[in-house]
């Protein structure tokens, strides 16, 4: 190990090669002799060098004994010094190498979600004359050592003159307390403590602080062992164990209706692979973090498991993370980001609701979790395992060619629910009849009926309001104005509570007139200003109108009741405890929970995500309705879901009211097929934004001209614009984009990265490269 390739942490497309460096005795010692790093090296390691008469903040990709071919060893300069312990090891980075090609960014960014949370150093200086200063954003490991009496304790005296030690057993006498707390109060103390543990007289104690399972009164938080897997359970753990087995990174979908019991088949999987003496990771969407998610692995893998997502604390998230790292948890619970968490011996990768779009990360860099979780599972030689009972279509092809990217895809079938519970019954409302009726309520008249037998036989039920779209704005019944935002091409959301109209692309807001008096036109003045789409604050309202008198909890989850930490599991419990409730809510409620008393769900806007414009729009909406009709029937009584909608004969809604997805498959892909968009073609979002519109313009062209010459000639490439997107400003920066469509399997990165760079670029006007797009807003 005399040389080191090392990546800058310049995130410019121009110095994105490695560059190699000597490694000096002492960086070399002080790498080798570190216990806790990923690599057991200096690869992975944070290191300072000097590049272009300035120190630099770079990551260490190779280690290697000969200088490279060449280059005069004399020449080449030394690596100043570490600045943090190895975060990956070999095999992550290539795969940091493969997603800076495959998602067209600077390698740097593309190591970035590697390292250590909350441990990223970075290079500084306050203006061009004042020096470059070292900037730690560090947040080391939370001390979590707890200090008490041992049974000892009662018969030790300390020396007269050991006024230390009385000190401390003074300050233990009343019980445990935190090794931190103890040093703020005895500067010095952990000397003194040292000692006293010698002696038998004190224990100190690792005590691992780890949130997320602890203290919920949710009674769906456990994972009690069921008495026998059902038969689609058995199936699909053999295909797992198959892909195990082979160890060449074999993908397994498993494609199990709702409640048919893929978590307990995760759970299963997991501990035969820790048998074995692996380690598995399970991503779950960010928002399925709760309680009840995490409680049903702690309560299989106890401390065994690390839990990671955006909720947590820095110090909090790397406490986690480092567990992972020294080899102190096995299995890795977590969100999008916990792909990169620094699991040994990896044997397991598991995604739950491997559909979601919120498995692509819209910013840089713009990866999709699933694509990752494939290439470090070949990288590894371990099994993937892609859960949901609505797969996209992107896997489902990919099981049906049965192999992709070198390695299997298989599907494996879970078409029933365990014991007596079954999918519930679907009746579609179709709101166009009803208001013929005369009927112009918000709750069609089967639906009222049927929240009025939930009330009285003391169940429970869901009410999904699909705010995705344009809903909830305001519009002048005069001149047709609706209020946007000045800022971004956004229309106003407006909250009826706070009487403020909102943006929610920059999170402005505007008071509108005062409660109870009217509000005015911003454009023509007139009056009759008037809420289009509803909210769910009015759903509440409205539902408690329908139910007064009758004891029904009525309990509201969106965006809004849920801001505070906390709160989202708090409703929840309470929704848990009420003898006979109503959970009212946004997308937020449609997946993962588990709650068998739930006989009723009723979707009140169906089609609201089908006049997306968006290819994906019908199948985001086949997937909700599916995944929220989920809900009811889990337990002994049968469940019945309503779907309210103005498009009763979409296929999307047909094939969930007869639950027979085929039905949505055969027509989508048609349409796919025809308009060559993927699962048969990539998809990628060219996105330039600036405050200057003709800068905006002419670099995009410049883009677009150069991306149409090179693909001149090349089957199954299409560039379509530029245009402006459909939200064509934001925070006062004009948006405009191009969509590229390329052939399954090309590498759409690394020409548009090309495309790119030959491009000059004024400062302030920005270009992102957004491969296999799922926003294109
Ligand atoms: N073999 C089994 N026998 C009896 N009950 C089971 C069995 N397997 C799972 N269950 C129970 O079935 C319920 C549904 O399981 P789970 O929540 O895993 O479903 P799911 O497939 O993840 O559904 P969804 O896609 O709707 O989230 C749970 O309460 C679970 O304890
Ligand atoms: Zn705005």
């Amino acid at each position: 190990m005399r040389f080191a390739s090392v990546v800058l942490d310049i995130p410019t497309r121009a110095l994105d090669a490695a560059f190699d460096y000597a490694v000096p005795d002492e960086v070399r010692a002080q790498a080798e002799g570190d216990g806790v790093g990923c690599s057991g090296g200096l690869i992975g390691c944070t290191v300072l060098v000097p590049f272009s008469h300035r120190q630099v903040v770079g990551y260490v990709v190779a280690t290697f004994d000969e200088a490279p071919a060449g280059i005069d060893p004399a020449r080449i300069l030394p690596i100043a010094r570490i600045l943090a312990s190895s975060a990956f090891d070999e095999p992550s980075a290539r795969v940091a190498r493969w997603i800076a090609r495959e998602y067209s960014c600077p390698l740097c960014e593309a190591i970035r979600p590697f390292l250590a949370p909350g441990q990223t150093v970075k290079v500084r200086r306050a203006d061009d004359s004042s020096p470059w200063e070292l900037v730690c954003e560090k947040s080391g490991p939370v001390d979590e050592r707890w200090v008490s009496l041992t049974e000892s304790a009662a018969d030790f005296e300390p020396r007269a003159n050991a006024s230390k030690q009385r000190a401390v057993l003074g300050a233990l006498s009343q019980g445990t307390v935190r090794m931190a707390e103890l040093s703020a109060m005895l500067p010095g103390c952990s000397a003194t403590v040292a000692a006293l543990q010698k002696r038998g007289v004190v224990s100190v104690e690792r005590r691992r602080h780890v949130r997320g399972g602890e203290g919920t009164t949710l009674s769906s938080a456990t994972a009690s062992r069921p008495e026998h897997l059902t038969k689609g359970q058995v199936g699909a753990l053999e295909a797992v164990a198959a892909a195990c087995a082979a160890a060449r990174g074999d993908v397994v979908v498993v494609d199990g209706v709702t409640g048919s019991g893929k978590t307990e088949v995760y759970l299963e999987a997991i501990e035969r692979v820790r048998k074995s003496g692996k380690s598995a990771l399970v991503l779950v969407p960010e928002i399925s973090l709760t309680a009840q998610t995490v409680g049903r692995f702690r309560s299989r893998f106890g401390d065994d498991v690390a839990i990671l997502h955006s909720r947590l604390s820095a110090g909090e998230r790397f406490d986690q993370w480092d567990l992972a790292r020294r080899g102190e948890a096995h299995v890795v619970v977590g969100a999008r980001s916990a792909l990169f968490a620094p699991l040994r011996d990896l044997g397991l990768v598991i995604i739950d609701e491997e559909h979601e779009a919120s498995y692509k990360q819209d910013s840089a860099p713009r990866y999709h979790a699933r694509e990752v979780a494939a290439r470090i599972a070949r990288e590894r030689g371990c099994a993937l395992v892609l859960g949901s009972a609505t797969p996209s279509l992107e896997s489902l092809e990919r099981c049906r060619a049965k192999s992709w990217g070198g390695v299997s895809w298989t599907r494996a079938c879970m078409p029933e629910r365990p014991g007596s519970a079954r999918l519930p019954k679907v009746r579609v409302v179709d709101m166009t009849e009803q208001f013929a009726l005369g009927r112009k309520h918000m709750f069609s008249k089967p639906l009222a009926d049927a929240l009025q037998g939930v009330a009285e036989r003391r169940e429970k039920a869901v009410l999904l309001l699909n705010r995705r779209g344009f809903a909830n704005f305001l519009m002048c019944r005069e001149c047709g104005a609706v209020p946007e935002c000045p800022h971004c091409s956004t229309s106003l959301t407006y909250h009826e509570r706070t009487h403020t109209l909102v943006c929610h692309s920059c999170d402005r807001s505007w008071a509108i007139g005062t409660p109870g008096a009217p509000m005015r036109c911003p454009v023509c003045g007139s009056p009759y200003l008037g809420a289009y789409g509803i909210g769910t604050q009015q759903v509440e309202t409205t539902l408690a109108d329908e139910l007064a008198g009758k004891g029904v909890t009525i309990v509201r989850m969106d965006a809004d009741t849920t801001r505070g930490k906390g709160e989202h599991q708090r409703r929840l419990e309470e929704f848990d405890a009420a003898e006979c409730a109503v959970l009212v809510g946004t997308q937020m409620i449609a997946k993962g929970l588990d709650f068998p008393q739930v006989t009723l769900v009723g979707v009140i806007n169906a089609d609201t995500t089908l006049k997306m414009p968006d290819f994906r729009a019908a199948e985001r909406t086949y997937d909700l309705l599916e995944q929220v009709a989920g809900r009811a029937g889990r337990g002994e009584r049968p469940g019945e879901v309503i779907i309210q909608t103005y498009w009763a004969s979409h296929p999307a809604i047909q094939a969930v009211a007869a639950h027979d997805r085929d039905l949505f498959m055969s027509s989508e892909l048609e349409e796919r097929r025809d308009g060559n968009y993927p699962p048969y073609s990539r998809l990628a979002n060219v996105l330039c934004w600036g405050r200057n519109e003709s800068e905006v313009r002419r670099v995009l062209d410049g883009v677009a001209s150069t991306l149409r010459a090179r693909i001149e000639g090349r089957r199954g490439w299409e560039v379509l614009g530029p245009a402006d997107c459909l939200k064509s400003r934001v925070k006062d920066r004009f948006r405009r984009h191009i969509l590229v469509k390329a052939p399954v399997g090309e590498e759409l990165g690394a020409l548009l990265d090309a495309c790119v760079r030959e491009q000059d670029k004024p400062r302030g006007v920005n270009v992102a490269v957004d491969v296999d797009a799922y926003d294109m807003m």
